[in-house]
């Protein structure tokens, strides 16, 4: 039995019209669940900014809800941006930082990624911090240099409590929407590289506790193998995320790992 609560993160990132939005809501809230989303599992969906408020609102209570990003400053004349208050006002709990689309897109830095991880949490939200290397990364061998590097300005950024507040997320940049999932055993081999920089670099007690994600190309088929293995704590699904039914299995295929 695994003390950590599995968890799915659902990454709608930039997609949905107003009507496939409606959709999916509701075909999550009908889907059957063979795991208590309460007790078993943790189920966390982030929306694109417009459609957060409807589904905060209409979204099954038994489902948390993320935004993709936040603005570490408090509210005032910062146009175009979304202060971490707004988001707690609304019940909004978590937020995903660090995603490579934004370090490669909106040149977010390993530093910026630690300082709105330490500020979402003094906010007041959870955080799923995204961590991994590229292909050409892989290839060379930086693997493990890469993730220390992201990783350090996170660890010197946060206390032990925050970690409580942190779930991590790795995610391979050439498994990204590429279909190109890293194998159970890959995967398997970074978390516990991951697990151990933790009790190494901040304590034994945030690396046995710190939920570990996986994501990259999951889906409906390759989740329950992945979930098997012992340092993967749960996902982060992106274009899988937008269908109900698949989307459902891989939460139901959190009972492989319990
Ligand atoms: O980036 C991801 C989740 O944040 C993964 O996306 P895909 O599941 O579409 O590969």
């Amino acid at each position: 039995m695994n003390a950590r609560r599995f968890f799915i993160g659902g990454n709608w990132k930039a997609n949905g019209t107003p009507a496939s939005v409606k959709q999916l809501i509701a075909d999550l809230n009908s889907a059957k669940l063979e795991v208590d989303a309460n007790k078993d599992v943790e189920v966390v969906c982030s929306p694109p900014f417009v459609y957060l408020a409807e589904v905060k609102q209409s979204l099954r209570s038994d489902f948390g809800v993320a935004a993709q990003n936040m603005w570490d400053k408090a509210p005032g004349a910062w146009t175009g941006e979304t202060p971490t208050q707004m988001l707690t006002d609304m019940g909004i709990e978590w937020v995903v930082l660090g995603h490579s689309e934004r370090r490669e897109n909106c040149g977010e830095t390993d530093q910026v990624v630690a300082d709105k991880t330490k500020f979402a949490i003094e906010g007041g939200l959870s955080t799923m911090t995204c961590i991994g290397e590229k292909l050409e990364e892989r290839e060379s061998g930086e693997t493990f240099n890469l993730l220390d590097r992201q990783l350090k300005p996170i660890a010197a950024a946060l206390s032990e409590e925050d970690w409580d507040k942190v779930v991590l997320a790795y995610e391979p940049v050439w498994a990204i929407g590429t279909g190109k999932v890293a194998t159970p055993d890959q995967a398997e081999e970074v978390h516990a590289y991951l697990r151990k920089w933790l009790a190494d670099n901040v304590s034994k007690k945030v690396s046995d506790s710190v939920r570990i994600l996986y994501g990259g190309s999951v889906n409906d088929k390759n989740s329950e193998e992945l979930g098997r293995k012992p340092n993967i704590d749960g996902f982060l699904v992106g274009g899988a995320s937008l269908k109900g039914d698949a989307f459902a299995t891989i939460i139901n295929s959190a009972k492989a790992a319990m």
